[in-house]
């Protein structure tokens, strides 16, 4: 397969915190990638590192056929145009002498480059104002319009529609999908949103430095729409909390299709689970928006690596596949309700990873995510809840455990859902 550039296990440190591992991606020509992941997912990290502005601590970056010891974006990449989170242009000059002072940057730069480029975005109506003076979608494509004037084969934008509202966010991707078209570009761009995944021909979804999956949209979107529950646990609990998970996967293999071996240890184990008493449930709101990922308490030790959890259960059994069909076909974010979640049958995979203090698992619905979290309530330092749905946004519910008693604040960005906090005691 030809590409414009690919990553090759991709890895980066900040001190002690790994904030890359491990991420391969592949840019094909002419397509529009999309890298998905919530905040601190380690997206503008990998951006840096493609465009050369940080180094690997691991990896390879490749252009053609070509393995490349270091990156060498301006010696062998194709030619970049970059759109970083915040704006490199003057907010008191216009958009037309901004973008004329950039296109003096590129010597060669043909007389009419500037008066295309905004053509190009759209912008000829406001080309004459201060760039300060702007909405953010006009600020956000005069910044696309200055990473166009070098002519770019590749446009990397980071975070592109972060910050904008939903209707603004598709003129965007339209327009940079009209772009792709038009000029044959190949671009490369970060965002929170899930729902921006159908206009990219390849979308990685990456949280906590890792890449979790790829693939088309509706691929991932049906994959995705299962929940993640990540912990971060009292380290002397750690095999409560193994046990747990264990058992979670289990029955989950058991549902979905696992072997006798991993039927008989669910069975085996349901009756030792504590603190499953009726009643201690979390909040059917939070509940409906949790996949859950933990906020971490501690920096991973380096080096530090995720390992599927030891147990008696054979490794293969930690993985449930379940092969049931989507069927969040037609659900719009808002309208997720705790019964269309719970109800929905997606098709999906349980797996379980321990990574020092903390426990990546993933959950196939709310009501097992409420389950676990029950479970684990006396072993919780912190949670948090993160999903994607079909059409907007990653919500996100965090909480922590103190005094017995678990605080949870749901959040959602950027387009809240009635119940935006929820505090439920749990002593
Ligand atoms: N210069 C830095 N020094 C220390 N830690 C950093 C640095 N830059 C990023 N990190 C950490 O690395 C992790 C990944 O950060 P990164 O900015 O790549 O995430 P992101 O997915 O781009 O997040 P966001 O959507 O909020 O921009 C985070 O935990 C972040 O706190």
């Amino acid at each position: 397969m030809s590409t414009v550039m690919r990553a090759r296990n991709l890895s980066k440190w900040y001190g002690r915190h790994e904030a890359v591992r491990d991420v391969s991606l592949d840019i094909e020509p002419g397509a529009l990638t999309a890298v998905i992941g919530p905040n601190g997912a380690g997206k503008s990290t990998t951006i840096s590192m493609l465009t050369g502005l940080a180094k690997p601590d691991g990896g390879v970056i490749e252009y053609g056929a070509q393995p490349q010891p270091q990156p060498q974006p301006h010696a062998q990449a194709p030619r970049l145009g970059v759109v970083f989170q915040g704006s490199v242009l003057d907010p008191t000059l216009t958009v037309r002498e901004n973008l004329s002072i950039r296109a003096r940057l590129y010597p060669g730069t043909p007389r009419g480059r500037v008066d295309e480029v905004i053509a190009l975005v759209g912008a000829e109506s406001f080309a004459g104002q201060q760039y300060g003076s702007l909405s953010g979608g006009q600020r956000r494509s005069i910044d696309i319009a200055r990473a166009l004037i070098n002519r770019p084969e590749l446009l990397i934008l980071d975070e592109p529609t972060t910050g904008l509202d939903i209707a603004t966010r598709r003129t965007l991707w339209a327009m940079l999908d009209g772009l792709r078209k038009r000029e044959n570009l190949s671009i490369l761009l970060t965002t929170h949103y899930l729902e921006e995944a159908n206009y990219a021909q390849q979308v990685y979804l990456i949280d906590h430095g890792v890449i979790h999956a790829q693939g088309s949209a509706q691929e991932l979107i049906a994959r995705y729409t299962q929940y993640t529950l990540n912990i971060a646990f009292r380290p002397e609990f750690r095999q409560e909390i193994e046990r747990i998970a264990h058992d979670y996967i289990a029955s989950h293999a058991q549902r979905f299709g696992g072997s006798d071996k991993v039927s008989a240890a669910a069975t085996s184990t349901a009756a030792r689970q504590p603190n499953t008493a009726a009643g201690n449930t979390m909040p059917a709101t939070a509940a409906a928006t949790a996949a859950v990922r933990t906020t971490s308490s501690q920096p991973a030790e380096r080096p530090s690596t995720a390992h599927t959890i030891p147990s008696p259960i054979h490794s293969d059994a930690l993985t449930g596949a379940a092969t049931t069909a989507a069927s969040f076909a037609g659900t719009t974010p808002s309208a997720v309700q705790p019964d269309a979640v719970s109800n929905a049958q997606t098709s999906n995979t349980a797996t379980a990873t321990i990574d020092g203090n903390h426990l990546h698992l993933s959950v196939s619905s709310a009501d097992e995510c409420i389950g676990l979290l029950t479970a684990m309530r006396p072993y919780l330092l912190d949670f948090r809840c993160l999903r994607g749905t079909m059409n907007d946004v990653f919500l996100t519910l965090t909480g922590h455990n103190e005094n017995g008693t678990v605080e949870t604040d749901q959040t959602t960005t950027p387009n809240p859902t009635p119940a935006t906090t929820s505090k439920e005691s749990r002593s």
